[in-house]
């Protein structure tokens, strides 16, 4: 880093609560111009923590998911509740790396999705794409003194978007590299992939979920194996084998087989889904392990199957990174590892290149917090589908304003 880089460094704090509902994930990152890249930036991670949320607190949220028992009361009071947890955990973060809010120029904080309907839906003569995400960035901001920057996808969704995925736009700015073609992929909840042809230019990027990530996994690890959430390094889909009929019967499902832009959430992929799967399980006698052997291998499946349908006609990939949960999944590890081998696509983790498998997502947001801070673009239209690119989220400030810096 250059000195002028050094001078002109911005700290940001960025939050991720995801689909997965495992809680909240945050990180501070310094930020400075790239002395490479026309228009670029360079990020540290400073700090990153992660607070799983309580049982309440996740109960809570899954209510939230089914439309009859997530009444309005309960939606408005969990935005702030939510709000509340966000501010303790943007505080935590901060004390972790020894700043003060007051030198933070923004938080960045995703909230939680707890609907999300990307398809046509015409009412009153218009297309309304919605998405629901909740943790007020009001609180954020009046808890902490800091402004605060949500509600990102409802922009792009405004011009015909999906709105989502949004991390490729980060991707693209930290991963572009020019050797390599990369899949940057995450497995949360739900999968989905950014291609960055070599030294791509931004109308070059693309990205979409690939289907579930970790979401049948654990919705099958906590009905069966309750009080745990999910295959804990992917120890119980190790023991299993896959069970041929299932898989067919999950390969079907259409969104496979979609045009792109396509993105999913727990609309298709949550409760539900599983309830038919542990139903089918009980009918046919198959053993526990194997149904998550095979959930495990599905999702391996969906993304070597998105790569061969979506991206290798026309780009050969030299390398497939994994970011979010689903890296710490030994066997998911291993299915994929396999399922790419005839590809020559080699697979790492963020850990094998020195990243954060974690963190990723949450230093995503705050990338993003910083373009909407300056009133710049931050979506890829042709990645959400988006008629054109717009600065994306809301901006809540402090009440009695920042502490007046010197
Ligand atoms: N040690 C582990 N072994 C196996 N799986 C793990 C492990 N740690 C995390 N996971 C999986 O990762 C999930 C959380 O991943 P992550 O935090 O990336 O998802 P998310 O951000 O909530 O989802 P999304 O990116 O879809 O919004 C957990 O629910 C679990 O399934
Ligand atoms: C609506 C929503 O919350 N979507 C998430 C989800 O989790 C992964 C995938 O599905 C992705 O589309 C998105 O999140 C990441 C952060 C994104 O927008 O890039």
């Amino acid at each position: 880093m250059d000195k002028q880089s050094k001078v002109d460094a911005t700290y940001l704090v960025g939050l991720m609560s995801g689909t997965s509902v495992d809680g909240i994930d945050a990180a501070v990152v310094k930020l400075f111009p790239s002395a490479e890249k026309e228009h670029g930036v360079e990020i540290e991670l400073l700090a990153f923590e992660n607070t799983p949320f309580e049982v309440q607190v996740r109960n809570s949220i899954f209510d939230l998911f089914d439309p009859a028992s997530a009444t309005i009361d309960k939606v408005g009071a969990m935005n702030m509740w939510l709000g509340e947890l966000y501010a303790q955990a943007t505080l935590s973060v901060i004390g972790k790396c020894g700043l003060s809010p007051s030198q933070i120029f923004a938080v960045g904080s995703h909230g939680q999705t707890i609907y999300h309907a990307p398809e046509e839906n015409v009412m009153g003569g218009y297309n309304l794409h919605c998405t629901v995400q909740i943790g007020d960035g009001a609180v954020i901001a009046n808890r902490t003194g800091i402004p605060c920057v949500s509600d990102f996808r409802v922009a792009d969704m405004a011009m015909g978007g999906q709105g989502a995925p949004l991390v490729p736009f980060t991707e693209y700015l930290l991963f572009n590299n020019p050797e390599k073609t990369l899949l940057m992929q995450n497995i949360g909840g739900i999968g989905n992939v950014t291609v960055l042809p070599v030294n791509a230019s931004p109308d070059e990027v693309f990205a979409f979920d690939t289907g579930p990530g970790n979401m049948i996994i654990d919705g099958l690890v906590s009905q069966l194996f309750a009080p745990m959430t999910m295959d804990v390094n992917g120890e119980i889909g190790a023991g299993g084998q896959v069970i041929d009929e299932l898989l067919k019967w999950m390969q079907q499902d259409k969104y496979y087989t979609m045009p792109l832009p396509k993105s999913t959430g727990r609309e298709r992929f949550g409760q539900q889904y599983v309830a038919q799967i542990i139903e089918m399980m009980k009918v046919n006698n198959w053993k526990v392990e194997d149904v998550v052997a095979t959930a495990t291998y599905l999702t391996a499946w969906s993304i070597v199957d998105s790569y061969e349908r979506y991206i290798a006609p026309q780009h050969q990939a030299e390398q497939l990174l994994i970011g979010g949960g689903g890296s710490y999944n030994k066997t998911l590890l291993r299915d994929l590892q396999h399922l790419f081998a005839p590809h020559n696509v080699q697979v790492l983790t963020q850990e094998d290149i020195g990243g954060n498998s974690d963190a990723k997502e949450a230093i995503a947001f705050a990338l993003l917090a910083y373009y909407t801070m300056k009133r710049l673009p931050n979506n890829i239209p042709l990645v959400t589908g988006a008629s054109q690119p717009v600065v994306m989220g809301k901006i809540s400030w402090p009440y009695i304003g920042r502490p007046q810096e010197a």
